[in-house]
């Protein structure tokens, strides 16, 4: 395995631990007079970078509008939403545009790969369309913790749906982000292909220092992170380290108990 640690965790170690993302007072309403919905009510959550963080809660609670806020994909109604140092709600759309191609990387339910290329081209598609040269030992180390070698000249069609997740995870991860944010990424997979994608996920943050950040319902792939944060009724109503599928299942249980599941 190919220990390849991001030498800006090196420099921003000397400064304590360094923040990759985070939402500061971030308030996001959607609609206003009788449909208005406070999706989330001022939240404050930091994404250290190389940490591992699966987002729960009950559904409705505001997850995915937490990770497409401070990933950029959605505007702040109040308060702030930063990538590194940079204050997404000080950015025109261009700009936006660019931090995300250049910062972010995105994993989704649905693969999202283009059938006609084969895995090596899709992964490193985006960065071709940005006119970069990828950084040869990275897409290595990438490729290898992928586990793809043997089938990067495969098209998707011709994979199965763990490897095309895995060769999704991989594309997120060329262009070494500052943060990359999977949204449900396991759930279109059986469980043993989804544990594949998890652990894949799990080791680009221990052996290449990524950061990741996961939106989850399922308390197993939440177990692959080191930090849950549960969210309910929008706001941040708990936060666990070092998960157990049970802990994180337990603690689940009492979000329904107080009836806040739709
Ligand atoms: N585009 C939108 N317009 C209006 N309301 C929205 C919109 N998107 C989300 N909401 C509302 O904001 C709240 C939070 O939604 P969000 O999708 O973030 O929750 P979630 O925790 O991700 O839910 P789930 O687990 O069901 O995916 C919900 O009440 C939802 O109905």
């Amino acid at each position: 395995m190919v220990h390849l640690h991001d030498s800006r965790e090196t420099s921003a170690s000397a400064r304590g631990p360094a923040e990759a993302a985070r939402a500061v007072h971030l308030t996001k309403v959607y609609g206003e007079g009788e449909t208005k919905v406070v999706a989330l009510d001022a939240v404050s959550v930091a994404f250290r970078q190389s940490e591992f963080t699966a987002i729960m809660g009950p559904s409705g609670s505001g997850k995915s509008t937490l990770m497409h806020c401070v990933a950029g994909l959605d505007a702040v109604t109040h308060g702030s939403a930063y990538i590194g140092d940079t204050d997404l709600t000080k950015l025109g759309d261009k700009e936006l545009t660019h931090l995300r191609r250049d910062k972010v990387g995105f994993v989704f339910q649905a693969f999202n790969l283009l059938p006609t290329l084969n895995a090596l081209e899709n992964i490193t598609l985006p960065m071709d369309i940005a006119g970069r040269t990828p950084d040869r030992r990275w897409m290595e180390a990438v490729i290898e913790s992928v586990g793809l070698s043997g089938r990067l000249h495969h098209r998707p069609g011709q994979l199965s749906g763990g490897q095309q997740q895995r060769v999704a995870v991989a594309r997120a991860l060329a262009a070494r982000p500052e943060v990359v944010f999977a949204d449900e990424p396991t759930g279109n997979l059986d469980s043993r292909a989804g544990a594949e994608v998890l652990g894949f996920l799990r080791n680009s943050v221990r052996d290449l220092g990524q950061t990741v950040v996961m939106v989850t319902h399922d308390p197993v792939a939440a177990s692959y992170a080191s930090r849950v944060i549960f969210l309910a009724d929008g706001r941040i109503a708990d936060e666990m380290h070092q998960p157990t599928a049970e802990a994180v299942l337990d603690r689940m249980k009492r979000f329904d108990a107080a009836g806040r599941t739709s």
